[in-house]
């Protein structure tokens, strides 16, 4: 997935993005940071359909990128800030209606919705009402979602701002876990933490883009002898406490 010198603005208003430009590969997890406001979700839409750029393309798979329904064929996957649930539905109907619209036969959204909860640790809450959930659990359930419907792209916005520590590390050893699955994945955050353990970061100043980085930050200790980041350790990126471990994603 491609986003090629994008331009977006809300109705007459002056730009929110700018010619920002970005690659997504399968089996990387890119983030983009930025302050409140910089043009994270405008983004993130953007690549999801819902907003379509003034100038500039966004393509996938060759293919420059129409509506929503567009993005939807072409297994574009978007977890929302806000998260987006039914609240008058359960955490499971959540996950089973979105499957279910996506084409999955009644049997495989039952035990595609057991297994993705299960994986967010939600399997309590399946049979309980979103409205009850906690901001927390309601965050992980529209992850738990997000993954469930397995796509090819998978925009994640702002996912573990609700999180403790230790869900925020599961969250992000699920997002390695969908790259090294075959996903591009992209991952809006405020938290420079969280962006750090990411293969590459964009960053978003007033709309403009600022390609911070393209490979994982690699501390010494993940170093081998010729300086190379160590490949194959997928699923230990860590955050907190200056404990950086990166893993070297599969090339693209
Ligand atoms: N529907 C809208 N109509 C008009 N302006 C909007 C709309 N949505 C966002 N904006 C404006 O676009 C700019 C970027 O907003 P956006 O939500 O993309 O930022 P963000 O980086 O995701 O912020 P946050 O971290 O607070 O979620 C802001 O100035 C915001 O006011």
């Amino acid at each position: 997935m491609s986003v090629d010198q994008v331009t977006v603005a809300y109705g007459n208003r002056p730009p929110v993005l700018r010619d920002v430009t970005l690659s997504a590969e399968p089996g990387r997890i890119v983030a983009i940071s930025g302050r409140s406001g910089a043009g994270k979700t405008t983004l993130l839409s953007t690549i999801a359909g819902l907003l379509r750029p003034s100038d500039g393309t966004v393509t996938v798979d060759g293919e420059r990128l129409g509506d929503r329904d567009h993005a939807v064929a072409q297994g574009i996957v978007l977890v929302p800030q806000g998260n987006g649930l039914a609240t008058f539905l359960t955490a499971g109907e959540n996950l089973e209606v979105a499957l279910l619209a996506n084409g999955r036969t009644p049997s495989d959204a039952r035990r595609l919705t057991v297994e993705s909860l299960d994986r967010l640790g939600l399997s309590g809450q399946r049979n309980q009402l979103v409205e009850e959930l906690s901001g927390g659990q309601q965050q992980r359930t529209a992850i738990a979602r997000g993954l469930a419907l397995r796509g090819d792209v998978l925009l994640a916005d702002e996912v573990t701002s609700e999180l403790d520590a230790v869900s925020r590390q599961t969250v992000l050893d699920l997002l390695r876990a969908e790259a090294d699955r075959g996903a591009a994945v992209v991952f809006a955050t405020h938290d420079p933490e969280a962006a750090a353990v990411c293969d590459a970061e964009l960053h978003l100043v007033d709309g403009r883009a600022e390609l911070v980085r393209t490979e994982p930050i690699s501390t010494d200790q993940d170093r081998n002898g010729n300086g190379k980041a160590k490949s194959g350790q997928a699923g230990q990126a860590r955050v907190g406490a200056g404990a950086h471990r990166l893993d070297q994603p599969p090339s693209a």
